[in-house]
């Protein structure tokens, strides 16, 4: 069933709606009407529209589902809105054009290019590259069109998110243009796949909620209703992208190839659910090891471009320090800010997610598992770095053999080490804490001692102090084996809250794929 929510349903029995619905004038009477909805409904279709329309909604949602109030980005162009041409222009000036100019380069900084648009990096960067590959004159495609399509699929994305937002799109997207330029793939990809490649990339997080699908499952949100808890965000994300072709009026203008290209988008988009990694990662081994890839064949094209995009989209810690560092904080305060969401709501913190975990060991670098305490931001690059991103990008590098992959590989090291460098740091940091809280808990306790021993000031009542809580030991180890409430079994944070108004409707779930590996 295509569903899309565009009409405000008040919150009646879903039932005693539908009869409304169907009973418009036109509906030719009401006998039919029952049989009419269920022939149009499955059972599923009534559990989910039922679970979509209980709740006042009171603003149509327009075409993404999640129903996330998007703050609108502050935009220096928007001014110029009416006139894309105008605007095209006004944003390609002199800086802009430097950066496009290079924009096939690794070293590329999205960040960069979204301050000197004025926030428009990703209509700026995909209608570049469309012009750059010749899509428009290949496909006969209208700029303004096209112009509206990424304007759309930047309007798409959640401002709000630290990570999941349009900069990470456009940085994924340059990313995945790199790839498309490098010779072994290059000589052999079809205009179709390289427009496939781009709206796939730019589209692959589209309408994000900045949670995972854990939380949506948890949570039971109607999305997780609506894919049956399977690659739920992967599938509303090119669902959404497909709902942007349309209404874009590109989608029309590409008839001929509508069929094929939407396939495209769908599994390109559909590979980037990280949890099925080891499926594709094991599938990409058998093939280098048996040396059977043969890119004259459509089908081995496709493959490769869906590992293509599963590299783009975890390649930020194969970018320079500064960049891939920007990033790293980025996604973790996202995790953490999911966290906080699930502490509100009295599930249980998702441990990637919990800054405020009291961890027990730091990871394990040398292991085959990541340390499942593990919170803080050098301990998630580590695990990232080590359990998803190096095994991927050493078949690809096996694959691509080339300068780009090489210095990849490089960069990913460098970067892996200075995270370890950064975790010892933060080790010795908390140690050196603990060490001194205990003495002065140690001194404490003695002139106390000295105090009963030798003084008056006691009462033997207690005083106000004793009920004061202790101040929260933020990142205490448990290897000092000093007690936290925690670890007293009381849970910390468990007031039941009522986070209706701040939390988005739509959410999901942290990497537990990779820890529990
Ligand atoms: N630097 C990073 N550290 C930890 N997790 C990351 C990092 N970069 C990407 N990820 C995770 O990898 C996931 C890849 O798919 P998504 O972009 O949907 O969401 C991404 C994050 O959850
Ligand atoms: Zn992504």
């Amino acid at each position: 069933m295509r569903l899309f929510v565009r009409v405000y349903l008040p919150p009646k029995p879903f039932e005693e709606r539908l009869s409304e619905i169907f009973s418009g004038p036109d509906s030719g009477g009401d006998g039919g009407l029952d049989e009419m909805a269920h022939r149009l409904f499955t059972k599923e279709d009534y559990v989910l529209l039922d679970a979509l329309t209980s709740r006042p909604t009171a603003v149509s949602t327009g075409r993404f589902l999640t129903m996330h109030k998007r703050r609108r980005k502050k935009l220096a162009t928007r001014c110029l809105h009416h006139e894309y041409q105008a605007l095209l222009d006004d944003v390609h000036h002199g800086l802009v054009q430097n950066i496009l100019k290079n924009c096939g380069e690794w070293a590329f900084n999205a960040f960069t290019l979204e301050n000197v648009t004025g926030g428009r990096a990703l209509p700026v960067l995909c209608v570049h590259l469309f012009h750059w590959y010749g899509l428009l004159e290949y496909f006969k495609l209208d700029v303004v069109r096209v112009w509206k399509l990424f304007t759309l699929i930047e309007e798409g994305y959640h401002s709000t998110n630290p990570y999941h937002n349009s900069i990470h799109a456009t940085d994924v997207t340059q990313a995945m243009h790199c790839f498309l330029q490098e010779e072994k793939i290059r000589q052999y990809v079809t205009p179709l796949e390289i427009m496939a490649s781009l709206i796939g990339a730019v589209a692959h997080d589209l309408d994000h909620p900045g949670v995972n699908q854990h939380f949506l499952i948890s949570t039971s949100n109607h999305l997780a209703i609506l894919y049956q808890n399977m690659s739920v965000l992967e599938n509303h994300h090119w669902r959404s992208a497909i709902g942007c072709l349309l209404e874009s009026g590109v989608a029309e203008q590409l008839q001929p190839y509508r069929g094929e290209l939407e396939n495209q988008i769908r599994d390109l988009i559909l590979a980037t659910d990280i949890n099925r990694q080891p499926e594709f990662l094991s599938r990409f081994r058998k093939h280098l090891n048996e040396g059977s890839l043969d890119l004259r064949q459509a089908e081995h094209r496709h493959f490769i471009l869906q590992i293509a995009l599963k590299c783009a989209d975890i390649s930020n810690p194969t970018r320079p320090w500064d960049i891939s560092h920007k990033w790293s904080l980025k996604v973790c305060d996202e995790f953490f800010r999911q966290g906080e969401y699930e502490r509100k709501l009295n599930l249980p913190v998702t441990s990637i997610c919990d800054q405020q975990s009291t961890s027990v060991a730091k990871i394990q670098v040398d292991s085959t598992k990541c340390d499942q305490q593990s919170t803080s931001v050098a301990k998630t690059q580590v695990g990232f770095l080590k359990f998803m991103v190096t095994p991927l990008f050493v078949e690809w590098h096996r694959f691509l053999g080339s300068p780009l992959s090489t210095h990849m590989m490089a960069v990913l090291e460098e970067n892996r080490r200075r995270w370890e460098e950064l975790e010892k740091a933060e080790q010795a940091e908390e140690t050196q804490t603990e060490l001194s809280e205990a003495d002065a808990a140690e001194r404490e306790e003695e002139e106390r001692q000295e105090g009963a021993a030798t003084g008056p000031v006691g009462t033997g009542q207690p005083t106000e102090r004793d009920f004061m809580p202790s101040p929260p030991k933020e990142i205490r180890r448990q290897s000092l084996a000093v007690p936290t409430l925690e670890s007293l079994g009381v849970r910390r944070h468990s007031v039941p809250v009522n986070i209706e108004q701040s939390l988005p409707r739509t959410i999901y779930r942290c990497l537990e794929h990779w820890q529990n590996q």
